[in-house]
């Protein structure tokens, strides 16, 4: 068998459009404590991906602390699709939390009404139904849009990230009653605490990767004091595994995680994704293999993305070492 490097950039395919992306790439790094997982989005430049470097060095270097449950409930993730793929994707999930995606740029609030109702349908009375708008509406949007899809779903467990800044939020959650959740107020802010300081959220969304590691995310979680939602950055299962590491180590997990994304990838680096089971995905940290991991290293050589992320690999380690007292999450 050949030998497996200790860096590999790898590229895999979508199943469906997510996030404006057809194709995941990112590298995949050995150390110590195992394999990790650095892959920011391209729209992250070198000082915004520091803490994605220093997320996959505690991953390599030291790993995760020690779990308090052996398995972490997560919702099914119900991308922009028609009411007809979001039924089928429900219903083959095992999950009992849909987390849908509205406000997809293109897309009319009549389709998204279309998809909660056809989730609703798929999980019966009593799923939970969160949706999220990736910071798409303004405040009044926002208002009217939660309330017609709070209809449409049957009753709303939460709403991710209706508008983009806290101040927005903080007038959204004054005038609606479905929960808001914060997301990219907390992982792309200066101050990951601001939007929870100015009561603009009842529950926070953490990423593991954009806020710095897993030991990172545990403390910020103690700092928040409100129910905390444990998110993937739609990584490969070796990614999957450090967000799997922080909703095990929470003390308290209220909410089902949004970590059962390996689904939306056509091939992961893997033999066994993290993959739900009756809901929950059992936690432990699998090990790229071998086959599958030359098979995503040829798609990323084929597309040029070793050319693309060394330079960028240096310019994040400079951001990452560099830094002196503001940490740039
Ligand atoms: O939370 C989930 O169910 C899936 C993860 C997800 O939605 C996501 C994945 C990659 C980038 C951004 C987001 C997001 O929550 O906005
Ligand atoms: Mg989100």
């Amino acid at each position: 068998m050949a030998t497996v490097p200790d860096v590999v950039v790898y590229r895999v395919p979508l199943v469906t459009r997510f996030r404006g992306l057809t194709e995941r790439d990112g590298v995949l790094l050995r150390g110590e404590a195992g394999w990790a997982e650095f892959a920011p989005f391209w729209d992250y430049d070198a000082a915004a991906s520091a803490p994605w470097w220093r997320a996959a060095r505690e991953a390599a270097d030291v790993g995760w602390p020690e779990p308090v449950r052996a398995a972490v409930p997560v919702n099914v993730t119900v991308p922009a699709v028609d009411p007809e793929r979001a039924r089928a994707i429900v219903a083959g999930s095992g999950c009992t939390t849909a987390k849908v995606k509205v406000a997809e740029p293109g897309q009319q609030p009549a389709d998204d009404e279309a998809r909660v109702a056809a989730v609703r349908d798929a999980l019966g009375p009593a799923g939970r139904i969160r949706v999220d708008a990736n910071a798409a509406w303004d405040a009044d949007a926002a208002v009217a849009r939660i309330r017609a899809l709070d209809r449409a779903a049957g009753g709303l467990e939460y709403v991710e990230q209706p508008c983009r800044t806290v101040d927005e939020l903080v007038a959204v959650r004054r005038r609606v009653d479905v929960p808001i959740a914060a997301d990219e107020a907390i992982r792309l802010a200066a101050d990951p605490m601001a939007a929870v300081r100015a009561g603009a959220c009842d529950v926070v969304v953490l990423k593991v990767a954009p806020l710095g590691g897993v030991r990172a995310c545990l403390a910020l979680a103690e700092r928040v004091g409100l129910p905390v939602v444990v998110s993937s950055a739609l990584e490969t299962s070796v990614g999957l595994a450090a967000g799997l590491a922080l909703a095990a180590a929470l003390p308290e997990l209220p909410y089902a995680c949004g970590l059962a994304t390996a689904r939306l990838l056509a091939a992961d680096v893997v033999a066994e994704p993290l993959l739900p089971v009756a809901g929950a995905i059992p936690v432990r940290r699998p090990a790229p293999d071998p086959d599958l991991l030359a098979a995503a290293a040829e798609r990323a050589a084929a597309a040029g993305d070793d050319e693309r992320w060394a330079p960028r690999i240096r310019a994040v380690q400079a951001a990452a070492e560099g830094r002196s007292e503001v940490e740039d999450r």
